[in-house]
């Protein structure tokens, strides 16, 4: 009897904690359902306009290029079949399943990218698949969301180009171009330090992309080796705009900002070179010699922890002081010294002490008599690793570019020069520049619906990455021209798009799967009716 009396009370708790659930979840799927129709409306309206935009575009290039009537007539049906065939795309209901899933070439703190090879066009592009209970759970939805809206929204040949992002039940996926050069951390492994003239090169593309970003209004804030990635000309391009590896110095054990700023203990033990002590070991230094193998052993098992290497972000990011765009400027400043002398600027064996050291930059920013750096190479670096009043770039990329060491750089054709390294690269299929990973098989899938908690997990999620879906108009290929119109062909941004920070995301203007969000919503309303 009692027993029973306990179920019926247990029962009618579980009711209630259940009704609870359902009405926030009913407020949240309104208020979703009202965004996805806001944005389907938008989209259609941005499609139209871009649409004509792409017409006047090609017709203004048609009077500037002085095109025979003949090809003009035949480059404006090119157009409108490729517009015909961007409206399938849109319509088509794209899923991890349109792609055949190959190497793995790389692993990030929430997920991992690929190869792969799209079923019905036989394109190869590489797909970065993201958990998204680990995104929610670690309070990454506005991160992954910016990634996803930065890479939709810049079309430069200094970033990596989306081509589709999706998402499923668990996973949201970005499928990018592939890269098949590596990234720059592989190349600097192998090569220890650059010589100057190598390194110009690098770094002067990569401050062309990362202007790029700037003037979108968007801030890096985690810009390092292994998010410069090499195109199959060994051109430098950007990537992983996730912001989101929470170098967030709270998950760094005990630190704290006064922690920080105190650094009594640890300026009194540095030498003159810079060197510091070895962490846990009886012997009091390391040598430049000896602290660039360290940094080589420790390099790549940092760069796949979940907390990251804290080696390239800058003094304010750290202090969560409030930071501008001048902070990646900062990260550009520690890849150019690590560039130069082998190992970054502040490394130690232990991040935390990272951290101090580049908090407390004055005390720690030496140069290795063996590097042999130019007063020029030096001044640079000394003027991106300081406060950010004085910082280079803080008035715009100019700055930088205006600087001695880039003297006999010519900026606007750097990506049409050779580059430093031409990357062996033996097919589309090659991936001999990334490292061999384990293709580890997942478990299985956990049962969808369930109650209480879970069901409510399964449901935010859902609703939280409601607008993800984007097609890009170049994802449409088969065009065929007789002289180099096809670039300026497919202009998804107008000077009328809005440009958004990562605060501030907005998901008008890109056309969403109409279809797979609305089965996103619908899927949430099977789970909550079950
Ligand atoms: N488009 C691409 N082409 C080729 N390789 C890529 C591409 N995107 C990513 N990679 C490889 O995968 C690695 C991890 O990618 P990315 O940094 O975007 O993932 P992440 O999960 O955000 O990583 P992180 O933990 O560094 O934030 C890169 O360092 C690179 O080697």
């Amino acid at each position: 009897m009692e027993n029973r009396e306990e179920d019926g009370v247990g029962r009618m708790a579980r009711m209630e904690e259940d009704e609870t659930v359902g009405s926030s979840l009913t407020m949240e799927r309104v208020a979703a359902a009202k965004q996805f129709i806001e944005n389907h409306y938008k989209a259609q309206m941005k499609h139209i306009q871009q649409r004509k935009e792409r017409r006047s575009e090609l017709e203004r290039q048609f009077a500037s290029l002085d095109v025979p009537q003949e090809e003009q007539i035949n480059l404006l049906k090119d157009l409108e079949r490729k517009e015909t065939q961007y409206m399938r795309l849109k319509r088509h209901k794209i899923c991890a399943d349109d792609f055949d899933l190959l190497t793995i070439i790389g692993r990030g703190a929430f997920g991992e990218v690929r190869l792969c090879r799209e079923k019905k066009s036989g394109n190869i592009y590489a797909m970065k698949k993201l958990k998204k209970s680990e995104m929610l759970s670690r309070g990454q939805v506005e991160h992954v969301k910016a990634e996803r809206n930065l890479l939709a929204e810049v079309a430069s040949h200094c970033i990596v180009k989306l081509y589709y992002s999706f998402q499923d039940a668990e996973y949201l996926y970005l499928i990018m171009e592939y890269l098949p050069g590596g990234d720059m951390m592989t190349l600097l492994m192998r090569e220890e330090t650059l010589t100057e003239t190598v390194a110009r090169f690098y770094i002067a593309q990569s401050v062309l992309a990362i202007e790029s970003i700037h003037k979108h209004n968007y801030i890096h804030r985690d810009i390092k080796p292994d998010n410069l990635l090499l195109d199959k000309n060994g051109h430098t391009k950007l990537s992983d705009f996730g912001l989101c590896k929470p170098l967030d110095c709270s998950s760094l054990s005990s630190i704290n900002e006064n922690e920080f700023l105190d650094d009594e203990n640890l300026h009194e033990s540095m030498d003159v070179d810079g060197c510091f002590p070895e962490a846990g070991s009886g012997r009091p230094w390391k040598s430049p010699l000896e602290q660039l193998q360290h940094w080589k052993l420790n390099k790549r098992k940092l760069a796949f922890s979940t907390v990251g290497t804290p080696d390239y972000i800058a003094p304010e990011v750290l202090l969560k002081k409030g930071y501008g765009m001048e902070c990646d400027w900062w990260s550009l400043g520690a890849i150019m010294y690590e560039m130069l002398v082998g190992y970054p600027p502040f490394y130690s064996d232990d991040p935390v002490t990272t951290c101090r050291k580049i908090v407390h930059w004055r005390n720690h920013l030496k140069f290795p008599e063996e590097a042999r750096l130019t007063p020029e190479a030096k001044n640079l670096i000394c003027r991106l690793l300081c406060d950010v009043e004085h910082r280079l770039g803080t008035l715009g990329a100019d700055q930088i570019k205006a600087h001695p060491w880039f003297k006999d750089v010519i900026w606007d054709k750097l990506y049409e020069i050779e580059a430093a390294y031409k990357p062996e690269v033996n097919g589309e299929l090659d991936t001999q520049n990334f490292m061999k990973f384990d293709d580890e098989v997942e478990p299985p899938r956990p049962a969808r619906a369930g109650s209480g908690p879970m069901r409510k997990m399964l449901l935010t999620q859902d609703l939280s990455f409601v607008g993800y879906t984007y097609k890009n108009f170049e994802a449409v290929k088969g065009l065929h021209h007789s002289f180099d119109i096809k670039r300026s062909m497919s202009p998804m941004r107008s000077s009328t798009d809005s440009f958004h920070s990562d605060s501030a995301v907005d998901y008008s203007s890109k056309c969403s799967n109409d279809e797979t969000e609305l089965q996103m919503l619908a899927s949430s309303e099977d789970t909550m009716s079950q």
